[in-house]
């Protein structure tokens, strides 16, 4: 990065849950400084601080309280070299599509690309080197690009277990079988969410697609690029070492953060102590971190100790909610190690991870800086 130049970049969904969590971290950024903003024709037209209804703990940063929000077409996007995308799936698809063929660059929270064969789902504290399959995604777009492409980020409960799940898998060999069950925070479900009267004193033990999510983006994201005597790359989708996934998802009384009991076991035999799994959990140093992103979390995974933690209410905002907390790592009787993960699904489960992606990708070349 040239000092003292910033990238302008572009939010789409900009009033959203996601959208108001990228403003807050976009609007103290060291590289990039926020230029446009995007959201539905409902908003469009008005000063940011008439359209949003602001959630965040934090005033609206000063900067783009008057800033006009635009409707999420390209041409009104052209002098941002980073588009990210807090768009509702249902509008995602075509939108994101169209930034892409304008030759913008787009770091999508959106489910609609993650299972594409071209785009890259990328956890950045996990798997930046996704990245490399983007020179194909541009070359089989038609017409072919020089610039644009999508990178997807993943489903926020899929987030917070692929991250000590990698770092298991470094220190000690592949896994092979992968039980989770998720405790989701409301907030997960967008503004205005679950109604109050199916959440309070409740919980619900359904969340619509959402197990089949965890269950295929693990695969796609501790998998690898392989390449073909041709020279064409695809997913290996852990094919190498079979991993069986099951997930089992509900929402629960939470406003933010989701809380996953994560079991496994290990491929190889003898299978770690939880002392070594502790250890190695708190020793895990992700490229992202190593490489110098400025929105990389100080600890990536805090290990917790106490029998009682984490917690959403006491952990979740650690860090800014930047990197990932476990707790009460044991053996487990049937498979190998169990442990409980917390993590801040608005944050690493979704805007600070496509803002890693983005810096990741400037330091890669990927994007023109
Ligand atoms: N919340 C979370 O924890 C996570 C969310 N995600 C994903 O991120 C995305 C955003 O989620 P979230 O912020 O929770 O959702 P919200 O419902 O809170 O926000 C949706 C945003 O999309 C905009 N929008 C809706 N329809 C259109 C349209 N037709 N054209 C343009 N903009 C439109 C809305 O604008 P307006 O205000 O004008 O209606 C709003 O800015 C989703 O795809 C979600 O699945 C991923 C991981 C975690
Ligand atoms: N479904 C998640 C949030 C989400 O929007 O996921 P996805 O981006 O995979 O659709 C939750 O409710 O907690």
């Amino acid at each position: 990065m040239e000092e003292g130049r910033k990238i302008n970049v572009g939010i789409l969904g900009a009033t959203g849950t996601v959208g108001q969590r990228f403003i807050t971290l976009l609007s103290a950024h060291p590289w990039f400084v926020i230029h446009a903003l995007g959201a539905s024709p409902r908003s469009a037209g008005k000063p940011y601080a008439s359209a949003v209804n602001w959630k965040q703990a934090t005033p609206i940063p000063s900067a783009v309280k008057t800033v006009v929000v635009r409707e999420c077409k390209p041409e009104h996007f052209a002098d941002c070299a980073i588009i990210f995308s807090g768009l509702d799936a249902d509008a995602a698809g075509d939108i994101e599509a169209a930034f892409r063929a304008a030759e913008l660059a787009v770091f999508s929270n959106a489910k609609n690309y993650r299972r594409d064969p071209n785009v890259p789902l990328i956890v950045p504290l996990v798997n930046p080197g996704h990245l490399s399959i983007i020179p194909q995604q541009q070359a089989l777009h038609s017409p072919p690009l020089s610039k644009g492409f999508i990178v997807t980020n993943a489903n926020c409960s899929t987030t917070g277990i692929v991250i000590p799940l990698a770092a298991l898998e470094k220190a000690f060999g592949p896994l092979e079988l992968l039980l989770v069950t998720t405790m989701q925070a409301i907030s997960g479900a967008g503004y205005p969410g679950v109604a109050s009267l199916d959440i309070m004193d409740n919980i619900v033990p359904h969340i619509g697609g959402e197990e089949e999510k965890i269950e295929w983006e693990t695969l796609k994201i501790l998998g690898g690029v392989q390449e073909d005597d041709q020279g064409a790359k695809s997913f290996d989708m852990h094919a190498n070492h079979p991993l069986r996934v099951s997930a089992a998802c509900n929402r629960v009384p939470v406003i933010d953060g989701h809380t996953e009991c994560v079991s496994v076991r290990f491929a190889r035999r003898p299978p770690p102590s939880p002392q070594q799994v502790r250890e190695a959990l708190a020793a895990f140093t992700p490229d992202a971190k190593a490489l110098g992103c400025p929105s990389a979390p100080r600890h990536t995974i805090t290990v917790h100790e106490e029998p009682d933690r984490p917690q959403p209410r006491l952990d979740r905002y650690y860090q800014d909610g930047a990197g990932v907390s476990v707790g009460r790592v044991r053996q487990c009787p049937v498979l190998d190690i169990k442990f409980v993960v917390l993590s801040n699904n608005v944050s690493i489960g979704a805007a600070t991870s496509s803002i890693i992606n983005a810096e990741l990708a400037v330091l890669k070349g990927v994007v023109a800086a």
